[in-house]
């Protein structure tokens, strides 16, 4: 690098990160939780070398062709459903993400919404609170055993293997959708059809990659394969789900209970783009489970994130190599 590479920051970002990248570069750091507005951002990226964003930025053709200096972008995480890829390798302007910073917290995650789920410790923790409870009772909030049961992960990249990880611990047996992948790590069995997994499973965790082979892959049709009773849980992207069919299927009692980190109103790709979760969903307390995307929301993970970042961004402007570039919009469903 023989000038200073130019960097644009858009959003709050551990210091950590932002002192790797400031011994060889110049930042523009936006230390602001609030996302910049797609004006603004065009106004301070056009004339980087690069920009480190989140995934409440949208990356688009309109801001990737306004900003014709750029040589990087790097997302601080791994889903990467908000940067327009293709557009990007198109004009060689290299992406990379992170693939291995978040996946012991946001599987932690998947697990203890399950269990928050069918265990039901939000229900137990209001009625303690509120005062509405004697203690032990003999039959009330029964919930369904975790343990010993049937896992089915849709996408088994790094994130499915840590659940499958935890789920040996759990004395689960557990299958995996993910057509991109062959593996028996931690004695997982492959479907080769979404529908095969669903009718086998008590509990349905989702970490694919949201793209459009993804979006609704649980949808209608398929939820009709699941078993009766089934616990289905998010950590992905919302609009992975249908969440109109998530909401029939609770009301239905063909689900016993849906607990997510993810909505589609956060998704750029959803084509329906919602405003908020539906009341619908929201109103079914005693069945669902929802936290506001707090899956790589520790400070270990936030640290991580932010120097995985900045070195996935400093080898490429070094013209290193990097296992956190990705060429195409299209990547597997890891
Ligand atoms: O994809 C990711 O990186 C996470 O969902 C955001 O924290």
């Amino acid at each position: 690098m023989d000038n200073r590479p130019q960097i644009l920051i858009t959003g709050w970002m551990p210091k950590e990160g932002r002192d790797i990248l400031e011994e060889y570069c110049d930042l523009d750091f936006c230390n602001s939780e609030k996302p910049l507005s797609k004006t603004e951002l065009i106004q301070r990226a056009k004339n980087k070398d690069g920009v480190v964003i989140f995934m409440t930025d949208t990356i688009d053709k309109e801001v990737i062709q306004a900003c014709n200096n750029l040589k990087v972008i790097s997302s601080f995480g791994k889903g990467f459903d908000n940067i327009d890829v293709e557009e990007c390798a198109k004009r060689g302007i290299a992406v990379t993400i992170n693939k291995n910073s978040l996946t012991e917290d946001t599987a932690d995650m998947a697990m203890g919404l399950a269990l928050a789920n069918a265990r039901n410790i939000l229900i137990g923790d209001s009625e303690v609170r509120k005062g509405t409870t004697r203690g032990w009772q003999p039959k009330k909030n029964l919930g369904r055993s975790f343990n010993h049961s049937n896992l089915g992960i849709i996408g088994y990249g790094e994130i499915g293997k840590a659940i499958a990880k935890r789920a040996k611990g759990f004395s689960m047996t557990t299958y995996y959708y993910d057509p991109t992948v062959e593996s028996v790590s931690w004695g997982a069995h492959k479907c080769e059809k979404l529908e095969e997994m669903f009718s086998k499973c008590d509990f349905i965790m989702i970490t694919a990659n949201l793209n459009k082979n993804s979006y609704h892959l649980v949808n209608r049709d398929n939820i009709s394969y699941m078993k009766q009773g089934a616990f289905v849980v998010n950590v992905a992207r919302g609009s992975i789900v249908d969440e109109k069919a998530i909401e029939e299927a609770l009301d239905a009692n063909k689900i016993s209970g849906y607990a997510s980190d993810v909505f589609a109103f956060e998704d750029k790709l959803a084509k329906e783009c919602p405003q908020y979760i539906s009341s619908g969903l929201l109103e079914k307390t005693e069945k669902t489970v929802f936290t506001p995307h707090l899956g790589t929301g520790t400070v270990e993970t936030r640290k991580e994130l932010s120097i995985s970042t900045a070195k996935g961004m400093l080898s490429v402007l070094k013209g290193e190599e990097t296992e956190q570039l990705i060429t195409s919009g299209e990547a597997n469903m890891n």
